[in-house]
């Protein structure tokens, strides 16, 4: 039984409840449920069409579900969907970059979209670079800078606000290996800071021995737990397959 203490700490992460979402006769969530708490890594493993965008969209209030409950940093998303997004940072698993701005003004227009004070918009950009070492680029246009860079850029735009809870939607998409590790690198870092973190992904060399690990297959919750034990003796990757293989 979690004591009071733990339960309020779970309560300033992410707490997800019976949650599910159909398209039509499609059911993409089945009554899906799961904590990740602050100063947590979780990696959110599914393979292709398991409900990973589905789950974000929910997350993101891009879509509503009819069943659940969404709390986010101790914020109903239903009852409270200011205070929850607040609370929220996200990276998308397209850019939203606007390639003819500079990083610095990218980032302005994020934070004034979120409500940042004029006043405290330059320092705040200054420490969310300063956070992915990207402060050297805030001059230059989004276009000159690498797939990594744009991404390590879109990571600094979803600190801006101070979010408790971060969310990233398959986040190394199309990078390159040294990038995939450095972004991967970074959010982990941040998780030890304090953050809470959900890490979609279906990659299994993105997730550690010692992050949760969320296995989502079909919609359903499949397995839940440190990635290491779960593993146990096995690689996670044939660990993964054998948990997610359909029969034939
Ligand atoms: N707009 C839609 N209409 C009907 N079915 C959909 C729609 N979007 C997704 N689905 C179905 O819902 C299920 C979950 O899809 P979802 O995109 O959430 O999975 P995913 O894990 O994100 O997959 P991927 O990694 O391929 O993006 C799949 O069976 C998918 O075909």
């Amino acid at each position: 039984m979690p004591d009071a203490q733990s339960l309020e700490e779970t309560r300033q992460g992410l707490i997800v409840r019976d949650l599910s979402f159909h398209y039509g006769p499609k059911t993409a969530l089945d009554a899906v449920s799961f904590d990740v708490a602050p100063g947590t890594f979780c990696a959110l493993l599914g393979p292709n069409g398991a409900g990973k965008s589905t789950l974000v969209s929910l997350l993101t209030r891009l879509l509503v579900a009819p069943e659940g409950v969404i709390s986010v940093a101790g914020h109903n998303l239903l009852q409270s969907p200011g205070k929850a997004l607040g609370d929220l940072g996200v990276v998308f698993q397209q850019p939203t970059l606007d390639l003819g701005l500079t990083v610095r003004q990218n980032m302005a227009y994020f934070a004034a979209l979120h409500g940042v004070s004029r006043r405290a918009v330059p320092a705040r950009i200054d420490a969310a670079l300063d956070r992915l070492g990207m402060r050297d680029r805030a001059g230059e246009k989004v276009r000159a800078l690498n797939g990594g860079h744009r991404r390590r850029m879109e990571l600094a735009r979803a600190l801006l606000h101070d979010p408790k809870v971060l969310l990233l939607d398959e986040p190394t998409v199309g990078l390159d290996a040294a990038a995939r590790q450095s972004i991967t690198d970074h959010v982990h870092d941040l998780a030890q800071q304090g953050l809470c973190v959900l890490w979609a992904t279906h990659l299994t060399d993105e997730v550690r021995d010692t992050d949760q690990l969320l296995v989502l297959h079909q919609g359903q919750i499949l397995a839940r737990g440190q990635a290491g034990e779960l593993r146990s003796a096995d690689t996670l990757s044939n660990w993964f397959l054998s948990q997610t293989e359909v029969p034939a």
